[in-house]
């Protein structure tokens, strides 16, 4: 597959040619000009020739040296400006890679991108578009060193015949150890790639998991394992490095004997009087000339196969599903638009059925459920019940299979993603941050936010002390160790309420909380409550008893619906969570009773041990599979 004679080739080198074709100007101005200084240096050896037949006779000599050191100079200026014009097109290229596939990452379906380790796209991004950068010039390069080589084996052959039988003899020899050799170095630099990849995603994964990694001992064990791709990167690229430097020795040894052999045979010619003297040494100026188009075209091929593999790693991206930027059907009048304020649901799913493949089991079936306007519902419900994909549903990263969804009174397909997320808030169970401050943070989802709302919504989650009590205040950077665990959480809380959304979705942390977030966070649903719709996958019994009403989900379906205490008399199921949470919440309550006799608060306890970064360390899937503390109670609460 990887062999350029293959079919597959040719689709191939046209993706790669895909990345440059766009500058074609420039490209074309380059290739004038390779064309341009290549002709310069053929006619060089002529001139000189011209030179030394003046020599005998009364002719002057000013006129050819003078040619030669304007071929010289004008040579050299014709290169320079080259270079850096195929220079600049190769950065050009690269930044164009890499702008169109971080667009399409942030554009993506969140399935699509889930499916790979997150660092093995980021070595898409950095590294494989890196070999683009020699690949663009290779492609000029090449037509310019295989012209070169034409030309100067056509004037080897105006100047003598027989010579040039021996040259090509010698060229014909390294083309076809050249063309043996090449294919395999191409596929051992594609493989090397490739474990760049697999290092770039393995190790990343094991970063965001250093605690674990730490606690679990493993250091040596992970560093062994994230070591082997770099070995086996190391083995393939030391494979790679080997055979080139067997076509550099085949070409150079190739062109030093046919040199021996054109000094012998031009020598022997000369005497016999069939070969002037001034030829001999043009010819044999036109023989060391020849390495270069040879070299040229060598180091071209080799970035050019890197280059292919490269461009065939980054369009492999293009294939990643993005989420569609328009709405499927023209938006009509909405149920909310119709009657001005209204008490219609906000949130319908009828009969939805949503899976995460297509061969796959579904994830939820059947929900039929409906969110008022204004309150708080929770969702509960064992570990795989469902509940993650009903709000992966609601944000639309996720497309039921069969059902639909409407947002105040309309399908979700008349509206287009962006449309529905602008009526959303949502809290992350794991509440990341996002690179930068607290204010960048804070203004991810409203950037026209004002100081005057940051406040109040700092307030709100009973943060604005904290803040003010920073050296940079809101410019403190979220990397720097100053802010808790905690207090992340509730910065991610404080993002989601600055300005009211209709619905805040709120998944609750399943790891426990200082007690300060958690009132924060009860504050936060209640008042929101009053105004709008809230809905939480509730983990902490205090929730689930402030809610309005509670969705009990098992396998996929909601199994029941109703208030606390209609549920605890109806619902087998909803009396085990319950009184599983009941245990985890007097557990965590005595914990925290502990820490007051002991003089602690429970907030400093857990400052050490931030449960944002802990969970930080996880992969959404991670937290699927591995079984959370209160899982483990929701689990037993089934038992
Ligand atoms: N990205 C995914 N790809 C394939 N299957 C998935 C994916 N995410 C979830 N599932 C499956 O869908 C089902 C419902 O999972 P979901 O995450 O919605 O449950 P949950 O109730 O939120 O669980 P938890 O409380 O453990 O987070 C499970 O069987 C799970 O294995």
């Amino acid at each position: 597959m990887n062999d350029p004679k293959s079919d597959a080739s040719l689709p191939r080198l046209r993706l790669l040619l895909s990345f440059v074709t766009p500058h074609w100007r420039v490209l074309l101005l380059g290739l004038v000009l390779g064309l341009f200084a290549n002709a310069i240096g053929l006619a060089t050896p002529m001139v000189t020739k011209w030179v030394l037949d003046t020599l005998g006779a009364a002719a002057s000599m000013t006129q050819p040296i003078a040619v030669l050191l304007a071929l010289v100079v004008v040579g050299a200026a014709v290169s320079l400006w080259q270079w850096v014009l195929l220079g600049t097109l190769a950065e050009r290229v690269v930044l164009d890679a890499r702008t169109s596939v971080i667009r399409r990452y942030l554009a993506a379906k969140i399935g699509e991108l889930l499916k790979r380790p997150s660092g093995e796209l980021v070595t898409r991004v950095t590294s494989d578009t890196a070999l683009l950068h020699q690949a663009s010039g290779s492609i000029v390069g090449l037509i310019n060193s295989t012209l070169a080589l034409l030309g100067t084996l056509v004037l080897m052959g105006v100047l003598d015949l027989v010579l040039l039988g021996s040259t090509l003899v010698a060229v014909i020899v390294v083309a076809i150890i050249m063309a043996t050799l090449m294919p395999s170095i191409a596929k051992a630099q594609e493989a090397a790639q490739e474990s760049v990849g697999r290092l770039g995603g393995s190790l990343e994964g094991a970063l965001r998991a250093i605690r674990t990694v730490k606690a679990s001992r493993a250091e040596v064990r992970q560093g062994e394992r994230i070591i082997a791709d770099a070995r086996d990167s190391a083995a393939h690229s030391v494979r790679a490095a080997r055979r080139t430097a067997s076509v550099w020795t085949i070409a150079w040894t190739g062109i030093q004997l046919s040199i021996i052999a054109i000094l012998g045979i031009g020598a022997w010619r000369a005497q016999l009087g069939l070969l002037e003297l001034s030829s001999l040494i043009a010819f044999l100026l036109y023989a060391f000339q020849l390495m270069g188009p040879i070299s040229e075209l060598t180091q071209n091929v080799t970035a050019l196969q890197a280059g292919i593999a490269a461009a065939s790693r980054i369009r492999e991206i293009e294939a990643i599903a993005v989420e569609p930027r328009v709405a499927a059907a023209p938006a009509g009048p909405s149920t909310a638009d119709q009657t001005g304020y209204d008490d219609s649901p906000v949130l319908v799913f009828r009969a939805v059925t949503a899976r995460y493949a297509p061969d796959t089991a579904p994830a939820v079936r059947g929900i039929d459920l409906t969110i008022p306007r204004r309150g708080h519902t929770a969702i509960v419900g064992p570990s795989g019940a469902g509940k993650t994909t009903l709000f992966s549903l609601v944000l639309r990263f996720l497309e039921p299979t069969e059902g639909e969804l409407l947002l105040d009174g309309r399908p979700y397909a008349t509206y287009s993603h962006s449309e529905v997320r602008a009526k959303l808030a949502y809290v992350e169970q794991e509440t990341p941050v996002v690179p930068g401050t607290i204010r960048d943070n804070l203004l991810f989802t409203h950037p026209d936010a004002t100081d005057d709302e940051l406040r109040a919504v700092l307030k709100a989650v009973r943060l604005d002390e904290k803040i003010d009590s920073l050296d940079e205040g809101l410019d403190t950077s979220l990397s720097s160790s100053a802010v808790s665990g905690g207090q992340r959480q509730r910065i991610a809380l404080a993002r989601a309420i600055l300005r009211t959304p209709e619905v805040l979705l709120l998944d609750e942390a399943t790891a426990q909380v200082d007690g300060l977030t958690e009132a924060a966070l009860h504050d936060c649903i209640r008042d929101r409550a009053a105004v709008g719709a809230v809905v939480t996958i509730a983990h902490r019994l205090s929730t689930v008893l402030d809610a309005d009403s509670i969705a009990v989900m098992e396998d996929g379906r909601i199994r029941a619906q109703g208030t606390h205490s209609e549920l605890l008399a109806t619902d087998d199921l909803y009396r085990q969570l319950v009184e599983a949470l009941r245990i985890a919440d007097s557990r965590e309550h005595g914990q925290q009773s502990d820490d007051r006799r002991r003089g602690e608060q429970p907030d400093d306890r857990r400052r050490g041990e931030q449960p944002d970064d802990r969970r930080r360390g996880e992969q959404p899937d991670d937290r699927r599979r591995g079984e959370q503390p209160d899982g483990d109670l929701e689990l037993a609460g089934r038992r």
